[in-house]
């Protein structure tokens, strides 16, 4: 376990969409973080999460994210990113976006200037903001344009059981299909890989890439995918060290025996990789986007505008997030230190 005890500074939790249920868990993992840390503060509209913590909750309004650290025991620090119009849950407003995204820019602004050790992302709702004129897809594609990216990072969905890298993230089942090249498997494959070594620690990390037809095209006889792009990549990662293996049938290869075989599954579309992640952990998986200079986890849910405001959220997902962002940072600060 890296040791997260220095004294790093705190990790920045954007607002997301205040129409969900990203202010109720961020209170409630304030709650079951105060008194062991890692330390955070939440970038929203701090009378808005007082009115949503209640009379027992302490909201300390802070100027600058170095206040976070010494209050964090006692107070959720918020740093003020003002509403433009009053939320009601479940129910988003389009007039709020420019706060949204305002949240997500100052978090990595504030992270690339090391003032805050990481980014962790409450969810948006991506429609409402669509609608507010935001261009790209979601989070993973908008951070990778704020920090000038040249390849488009790479999503991971983490958990203690399973870790999934899609290939391609927020396109159509069709495009998806379409679009998949083996220098696009390989190229995706490559990031997951470094980030395994260098900030989850592996040391030869096994990629179990997944087939994109039903048993893995069974001879081309259920599609030619498999050997035509997914059989070929396999092939030049293993040339290029990578302990890749595959195509796997897809159906079969999440099962507790398969997992036990692998670090990474690297999956053919978005669905692919989620379905399993989500079905096997929802309370415990985290979203880390891959190859970015800042070190970006969330929680693995969305707004769930369906229960917003009812208090019945919970918080295992961003909790793990807030941990694991704090775990890769001061795995990259121990690294940038030797
Ligand atoms: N990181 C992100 O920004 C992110 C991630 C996923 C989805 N989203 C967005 O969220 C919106 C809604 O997505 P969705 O409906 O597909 O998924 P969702 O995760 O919001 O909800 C799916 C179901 O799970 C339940 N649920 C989700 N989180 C829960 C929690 N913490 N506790 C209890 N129940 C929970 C919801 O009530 C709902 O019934 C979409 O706009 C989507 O794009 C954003
Ligand atoms: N694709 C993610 C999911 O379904 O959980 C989610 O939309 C989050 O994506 P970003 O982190 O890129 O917003």
């Amino acid at each position: 376990m890296t040791d997260t005890s220095a004294a790093a500074p705190p990790l920045a939790l954007t607002m997301g969409e205040p129409a969900g249920i990203g202010g109720e868990v961020a209170v409630k993992a304030w709650q079951a973080l105060a008194a062991s840390g890692p330390a955070f503060f939440l970038l929203d509209d701090p009378a808005r999460i007082a009115a949503l913590a209640g009379p027992g909750i302490r909201i300390a309004e802070i100027a600058a994210p170095a206040e976070a650290t010494a209050l964090f025991g006692s107070a959720l620090p918020v740093l003020p990113v003002p509403l433009a119009v009053p939320v009601q849950p479940g129910r988003p407003d389009p007039a709020n976006a420019a706060a949204v995204i305002r949240s997500i820019t100052m978090a990595v602004q504030l992270t690339q200037a090391g003032q805050a050790s990481a980014v962790v992302t409450n969810p948006i709702q991506k429609a409402t903001l669509y609608e507010a004129g935001f261009p790209h897809p979601g989070h993973t594609e908008f951070l990778g344009a704020l920090v000038g990216s040249t390849a488009e990072p790479v999503m991971m969905l983490a958990s203690p059981m399973l870790r999934v890298v899609p290939v391609s993230i927020h396109v159509s089942l069709r495009t998806a299909i379409e679009t998949l090249t083996s220098d696009l498997i390989v190229e995706r494959s490559l990031i997951a890989h470094r980030a395994l070594c260098t900030d989850f620690g592996i040391a030869n990390p096994r990629l179990a890439v997944a087939g994109l037809n039903p048993h893995a095209g069974e001879g081309g006889a259920m599609g030619v995918e498999d050997d035509m792009i997914v059989a070929p990549a396999i092939r030049t990662l293993r040339e290029a060290g990578v302990a890749a293996s595959g195509p796997y049938p897809p159906d079969t290869m999440f099962t507790p025996r398969a997992r036990a075989g692998y670090d990474a599954a690297i999956c053919m579309y978005h669905d692919q990789a989620l379905i399993p992640l989500k079905t096997i952990d929802m309370d415990g998986g985290v979203n880390v986007t891959l190859g970015l200079p800042v070190v970006r986890t969330s929680p693995d849910h969305g707004t769930a505008l369906d229960i917003a405001g009812k208090g019945s959220a919970d918080q295992g997902s961003l909790i793990a997030a807030l941990r694991l962002a704090a775990e890769l940072a001061a795995r990259r600060a121990s690294a940038a230190q030797h």
